[in-house]
């Protein structure tokens, strides 16, 4: 099979007059045209065999996962999906099932949330996938990092350390049965974008970012960029966010996947007060659930808006006072460069 066989074959698709696509792949670049008024949200994220994925995974999941990283983004910043470019580096003999799953996993995601597939590259070379999204938001409406504010209420997404634990079970690092582990391999294999929530939430939060490397890695990336602090409610964490398969684990293991396991995908964003009833049911209309585990407060300015802002995190139990950690407990989110992971 050629190199354009295997596009051919697998993922090229004519362009069927989804909104914001003048013309899909199969030419030099695709045409998009965001709606006037919005702006041209882009992300990309790239998953690599080996680091992000184990080589035997579902290629079906692979591509459910590579897309939903990246859609993850388009959530946290609020943008609603327009297209998506898969770069892809495949072992040089690529098997036509595989690669048929593959593309299945990829573009029934795809299809859930009107993103068109419009364009990319094929490559041999150790398997590899890059995605770039597109998507459209309007510009005052974009929740930026740096837009927290003191005072504002720190919410989460979901369901925090799910996947971590996910991660465990399938490396066999724990080995348990029962209530919440199929729901844990399904989190890490098949996280679901918030887009919905990020769509609902418009207008009505402040900062946004999707919880990757772990929660107060993440909600280190808003407080640096803002230039702020925040309290962090670890019993309200743990009671509201955090699935009873995780809290069920030791107690330091169970605060290590809550605080700084990776992998959820979920969203971390904050919001005045004043709006709380309104979250509450943009979280309804979005069929997702968010809990408040926390509030921004003042803090020094960042060297840098990346800088390391989990440090600017402090962790109190539910009557506010410092919460004391039991021993073990590993905080630092996942870095590619680290060498202990949590
Ligand atoms: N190689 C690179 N060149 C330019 N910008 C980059 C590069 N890698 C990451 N960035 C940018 O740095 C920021 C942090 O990256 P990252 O932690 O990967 O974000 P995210 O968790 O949203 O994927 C993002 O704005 C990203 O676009
Ligand atoms: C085989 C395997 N090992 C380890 C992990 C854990 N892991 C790998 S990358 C990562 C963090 C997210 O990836 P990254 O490339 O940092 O995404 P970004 O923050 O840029 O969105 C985590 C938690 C995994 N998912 N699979
Ligand atoms: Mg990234």
């Amino acid at each position: 099979m050629s190199e354009f066989d295997l596009i051919a074959r697998h993922f090229w698709r004519p362009t069927q007059g989804q909104s914001g696509v003048l013309l899909g792949n199969g030419d030099d670049c695709a045409l998009l045209a965001p709606a006037p008024g919005m702006a041209l949200a882009v992300s990309c994220d790239m998953l690599v065999a080996g680091r992000h994925f184990l080589p035997d995974v579902d290629p079906q999941a692979l591509g459910h996962k590579a897309l939903a990283v990246n859609l993850s983004d388009l959530a946290a910043m609020g943008a609603r999906p327009l297209a998506c470019t898969l770069a892809l580096a495949l072992p040089s003999v690529p098997d036509e099932a595989w690669l048929a799953g593959l593309a299945r996993g990829l573009l029934a995601l795809a299809d859930a949330h009107g993103c068109a597939l419009v364009g990319g590259d094929t490559t041999a070379g150790p398997l590899n996938l890059c995605l770039t999204v597109l998507g459209e938001v309007p510009p005052a409406h974009a929740s930026r990092r740096s837009a927290a504010q003191p005072g504002d209420d720190v919410w989460v997404s979901g369901a925090l350390g799910e996947a971590r634990l996910g991660l465990a079970l399938l490396r066999g690092e724990l080995d348990l049965q029962g209530p919440g582990t199929e729901a844990a391999r399904e989190h890490l294999l098949r996280p679901q974008p918030r887009v919905a929530l990020g769509l609902a939430l418009r207008g009505l939060v402040h900062a946004a970012v999707d919880v990757s490397d772990g929660l107060l890695a993440d909600l280190g990336h808003i407080l640096a960029a803002a230039g702020v602090a925040a309290q962090v409610d670890v019993d309200a964490l743990l009671t509201h966010a955090v699935p009873p398969a995780v809290r069920a684990l030791p107690p330091a293991t169970a605060l290590t996947y809550a605080l700084a396991g990776g992998d959820d995908y979920e969203l971390v964003f904050t919001a005045d007060p004043a709006q709380r009833e309104a979250v509450l049911a943009a979280a309804r209309r979005a069929g997702t659930p968010v809990a408040r585990i926390g509030r921004i407060v003042p803090g020094a300015p960042a060297a840098h808006p990346l800088a390391d802002g989990a440090g600017r995190v402090q962790l109190v139990d539910g009557g506010g006072a410092p919460y004391t950690l039991p021993a073990g407990v590993r905080l630092a989110g996942f870095d590619h460069f680290a060498t202990i992971e949590p």
